[in-house]
This record gives C-alpha cells, structure tokens and sequence, in this order.
C-alpha cells in the first residue's frame, strides 16, 4: 500500500490518494471522522483548533460503504481558508500589501525550505512543512484501522512523558491504560503527573515557550511474522521508526527497551522464549514485540520523542533573509504543546505500516482472500 497527500496548511484543503488497499471491506465515515476530532484535541493546542472540525470527503476508490480495491482519494477542508482567501490564492495576483515571511524561526522547515526552493516568502515553506497534513495521515489510519479490525488488530496509544513530568502510575491492563488515556486532557492515564503535565503547558504559555514529550504506541494482537528480516526495506522495526519519524517534529523511536537495552546485560533484556502447549509465549516484552526485524506474536511496544513545538510567542534570534540583520524569529500562530495530537497521529501511522505489513502477508487484493489467507496461516503457525 502507499499513499501521496498534497495541501497547505491555509490553503482550500488537504488531500489523500491511497493506492493498493484491498477490496470488500466496509468502512465508515464516522471512524475516519472520529479520529479526526481525536487529533485536534489535547491540552495545550492554540486558537486553528478552534476554527477547524475536520471531517473527511471521499470522492474515490468508496460505494456503498465498502472498499473496491481502487485508489482511494480523501479530501480535508480547511476552514480556516476563509480567512485566507487572497493571501493563499492559487491563481490570483499577489496582494500589493501581502505581509511576508523573512525571519525563519529555529526548529522549523523555515530557513533550509527557503533557500532548497528558492523562495523569498517563508510562508511557501511553511504552508506545506506544517503539521496540518497530518490530518490526512491519520485519514489513511483510519482506514488502516478498520482493516486491522477484521484481523483483531487493535492500536492505541498514550502519553509517559510530558517535558520533564513521567508518568509513573499507570494501569497494568491495556483497556484500563487506554480508557483512562482517553479520558484524560493530555492522554496520559496516570492522574497525578496528568495535573503536573497540564501546569507545564500552562508554564509554557505564561512564558511565551513551549513543551514536547514522549507517548507510546501498543499494537495488540499483531500474528507472528508480519516484516522480514529478508531484505533491509523490508524490515518491519525500520519501516516503523521511518513513518514515525516522518512525522512533524518526532525526533526519537525506541522499540521495546529502546536506549534502555545499551545499557543492560543481554540476560536482562531478551525475552525468554517458552511453549504453553498452544503457543509460544515470552514471560518479558524487552524487545518491542520485534525480533529481526519481524512480529514475534507480543505486543508490539514503540516509545515517541517530540521535540517542544518550534514557534516560540517569546522568539530566539534569527536572521532577516533580506537584510542579513540579526531580529528575533516571526511569530505565527502556534500549539504550545500537540503532544496528545501527534500521539493520536503516531496510533494511525503506526496502523498503516501494520497494515500495510499485513497485507503483504496475507496478499491484499480482497478482504475475503486475505481472511482466507489468514486462516490458512494461523492454522499454519498453531503447528509449529
Ligand atoms: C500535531 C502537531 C501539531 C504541531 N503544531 C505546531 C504548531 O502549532 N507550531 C509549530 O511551530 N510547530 C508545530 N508542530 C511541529 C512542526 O510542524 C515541526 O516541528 C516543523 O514542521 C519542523 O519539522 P521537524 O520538527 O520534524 O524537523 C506540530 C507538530 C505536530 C505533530
Ligand atoms: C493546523 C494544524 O496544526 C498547525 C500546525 C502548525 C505547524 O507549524 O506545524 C502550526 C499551526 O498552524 P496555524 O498557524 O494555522 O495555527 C497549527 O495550528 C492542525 O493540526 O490541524
């Protein structure tokens, strides 16, 4: 499976074209819908969030409430274009009075995208460099999701570190973890370091500053031997931290023990391998639910680093590109903190590359040979 998505952030909208999703499978609008209402939340996200309800338009590759293995195209409209109808026009003429973008701000696209594409307006960087396509990344999730569904396959993910806050408290069951997560303003299901992780945010604000964190993405019911350890590209863990790190400012993955693991004896991190008469089993997930490079039947456990949102209200030092003097970096509208957004982002990439995974196992060309294949396989991996 693969996928383009195009659109500037304040321009007419967003889009999506996904290619190589299998047919027959239902999927509904208000899945989709719903993961885009679970993006836009979170403590700390500024004043767009407020203007945007973001909800998909399909206008390809969908009939009557089921997949038919075409090209799928999803469209998100920017509400906010309304705002922005001469400063973003696609084919009108430059305002005379168009107020431009000189100072690049350290963190962002801005000062490389400038000089990589020629241009002198920062916002033509920024437009496409911003974090609002990351509407359409979870669309395409959120079709992911609805194919993992048929298979048992079940994402989720919350936040552990808010800057310097850790969550310490944290429910040992999964649905227990998740409920609370989703009832918390900040994703995070530990309600004491919530309360801290809310006056660090609030810290930020009052000082013009801003904060990131780290969240943790579990995928739960994953069959042994999605990946490969065959070929570099093909391994699973790679491709993982490749889609997690293609995100907007993700600058670390651990997968299991991650950096943990370097500093342990390797009796203290693999994962002891037993037998209980139906299946193998580990009695520890050191290693992330990945060996070589491919699913060992164990939760698959990733750890996220984002960096505190670039635009600062209280900026840094910067350059005017035109003048070469030394000024403090622009100001745009900004999060203080999206943690909780990019974890709900970091669920649905992680569901596309597990069900892109997927896929290439069983063969995708229909959700019937696919359950078909599946069964064939499980049936397959009860023997061994
Ligand atoms: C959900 C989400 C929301 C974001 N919101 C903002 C924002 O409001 N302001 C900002 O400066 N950066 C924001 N960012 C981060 C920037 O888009 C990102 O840091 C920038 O494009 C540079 O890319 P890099 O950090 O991956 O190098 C956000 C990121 C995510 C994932
Ligand atoms: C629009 C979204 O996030 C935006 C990501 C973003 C950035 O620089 O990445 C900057 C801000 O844009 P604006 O200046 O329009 O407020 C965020 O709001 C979104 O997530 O839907």
């Amino acid at each position: 499976m693969r996928y383009l998505s195009a659109g500037e952030s304040h321009g007419p909208g967003l889009s999506i074209i996904i290619d190589g999703f299998p047919s027959n499978l239902p999927v509904s609008k208000d899945v989709i819908d719903d993961q885009l209402r679970r993006r836009q939340m979170g403590y700390g996200r500024g004043f767009r969030q407020r203007i945007e309800t973001d909800t998909v338009e399909v206008t390809s590759g969908i009939r009557f409430g089921k997949t038919l293995g075409t090209p799928i195209t999803m469209n998100v409209a920017n509400r906010d274009f309304k705002n922005w109808t001469e400063r973003m026009s696609v084919f009108g003429d430059k305002p005379d009075d168009l107020k431009e973008i000189y100072r690049p701000r350290p963190g962002h696209a801005d000062l490389a995208g400038a000089i990589k594409y020629d241009h002198e307006d920062i916002r033509n960087v920024l437009e496409r460099a911003s974090a609002r396509n990351t509407a359409t990344i979870v669309a395409a999730g959120a079709l992911a999701r609805q194919l993992l569904g048929q298979f048992g396959i079940q994402v989720t993910a919350h936040v552990v570190e808010l800057c310097d806050v850790v969550a310490k408290d944290l429910p040992d069951d999964l649905d227990a973890l998740i409920e609370a997560a989703d009832a918390s303003e900040v994703r995070c299901a530990d309600k004491e370091a919530e309360a801290q992780m809310i006056a660090r945010i609030d810290e930020a604000k009052k000082n013009g500053d801003t904060v990131g964190g780290i969240f943790e993405v579990i995928v739960r019911g994953c069959p042994i031997g999605l990946g490969s350890y065959a070929m570099p590209d093909r391994k699973l863990d790679g491709r993982l931290a490749g889609a997690l790190m293609s995100v907007q400012a993700i600058k670390g993955v651990e997968i299991g023990l991650g950096f943990e693991a370097a500093r342990r004896f390797g009796s203290k991190v693999h994962d002891p391998i037993a037998h209980n008469g139906s299946r193998y089993l580990r009695s520890s997930n050191g290693a992330g639910g990945l060996e070589g490079g491919v699913t060992n039947g164990e939760d698959v456990v990733i750890r996220v680093a984002m960096k505190p949102i670039s635009t600062l209200y209280k900026p840094l030092p910067s350059v005017n590109m035109k003048t070469k003097e030394t000024e403090l970096a622009e100001i745009e509208r900004s999060d203080y903190c999206a943690l909780p957004a990019a974890s709900v982002v970091g669920e649905n990439v992680v569901a596309w590359v597990i069900a892109d995974a997927l896929t290439e196992k069983l063969g995708g060309d229909s959700l019937e040979q696919m359950k078909d294949n599946y069964d064939q396989y499980i049936k397959r991996v009860s023997r061994r």
